[in-house]
């Protein structure tokens, strides 16, 4: 099994090093009139973890989905590791999603009757790659579920599901790992626990994590937030505290 070292080194030898995420005056516009991103411009580098937060139907889903290829902005422009994503047609999407962009959502969304190493390895399979046996290895031993590879879904906890579906978003080694209210049905230890991994991940990896969350305690945890209100960021903020996010989305709530 590699050391985290050489991991390290790998992820440091990319030759590329454009930021993770670039999204350009990203606008997406429903109906043709109504506008629910508004020339959102936002640049993740690597090895960053950023929090989205904002009020109910600020855009922060369709900023999520619009970032990470799951739909198409109607203008601008979305790149993931210096790769254009936006304005591909689907199935060039769907092949560059599958490569370089890993998802995880509140419901896990492990398919139930596969065993635990299946899951894992099930993307890989769908994009026709082999799996590095030494990375599964390694993120296997990190979300701490060597010895439960055997399961299926039904049989770990919640928290264990949830780290399941954050290995097997990362088992193809994407660019940015985007997460949509990934600890929302977790009890607060296990939130807690899965928030530090994805903090750890990078910090230790470089791995970039694009996270959505109602929750300011969460988004403290990343290493800055942005505030997303009516379509637009409303603010940015490095290092963000509970505090500071909670004071920001009331005053919006009051708007
Ligand atoms: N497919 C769609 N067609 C039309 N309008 C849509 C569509 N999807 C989302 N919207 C609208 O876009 C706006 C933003 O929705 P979005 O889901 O991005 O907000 P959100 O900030 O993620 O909200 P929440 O926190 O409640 O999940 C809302 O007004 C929503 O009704």
């Amino acid at each position: 099994m590699k050391g985290l070292t050489a991991l390290r080194g790998e992820r440091r030898a990319d030759p590329t090093r454009a930021p993770a995420l670039e999204l350009r005056e990203v606008t997406k516009t429903y109906d043709g009139a109504h506008t629910v991103l508004d020339r959102v411009s936002l640049e993740v580098r690597r090895g960053s973890f950023l929090a989205i937060m904002g009020p109910s139907g600020s855009g922060k889903s369709t900023l999520l989905h619009c970032a990470s290829g799951m739909d198409d902005p109607t203008s601008g422009e979305v790149r993931v590791g210096g790769r254009r994503l936006s304005g591909l047609n689907e199935t060039k999407r769907t092949l560059l999603r599958r490569k370089h962009i890993g998802f995880v959502f509140q419901s896990y969304n492990l398919m139930p009757s596969l065993t635990v190493e299946e899951n894992l390895t099930l993307p890989l399979r769908l994009s026709g790659a082999t799996a590095d046996g030494g990375w599964l290895g390694h993120l296997v031993e990190r979300v701490g579920l060597a010895g439960l590879l055997d399961r299926r879904p039904a049989e770990l906890s919640g928290g264990q599901q949830q780290r399941a579906a954050i290995a097997r978003s990362l088992a193809a080694r994407p660019d940015v790992l985007f997460a949509d209210e990934p600890t929302g049905a977790l009890d607060l230890d296990t939130a807690a626990d899965v928030l530090d991994l994805l903090r750890e991940l990078a910090d230790e990896w470089e791995q970039t994590v694009v996270m959505v969350t109602h929750d300011p305690a969460a988004a403290a945890r990343a290493h800055a937030a942005c505030v997303v209100a009516d379509g637009r960021i409303d603010a940015y903020l490095d290092h963000p505290t509970a505090d500071d996010l909670a004071h920001r989305l009331t005053a919006l709530g009051r708007r």
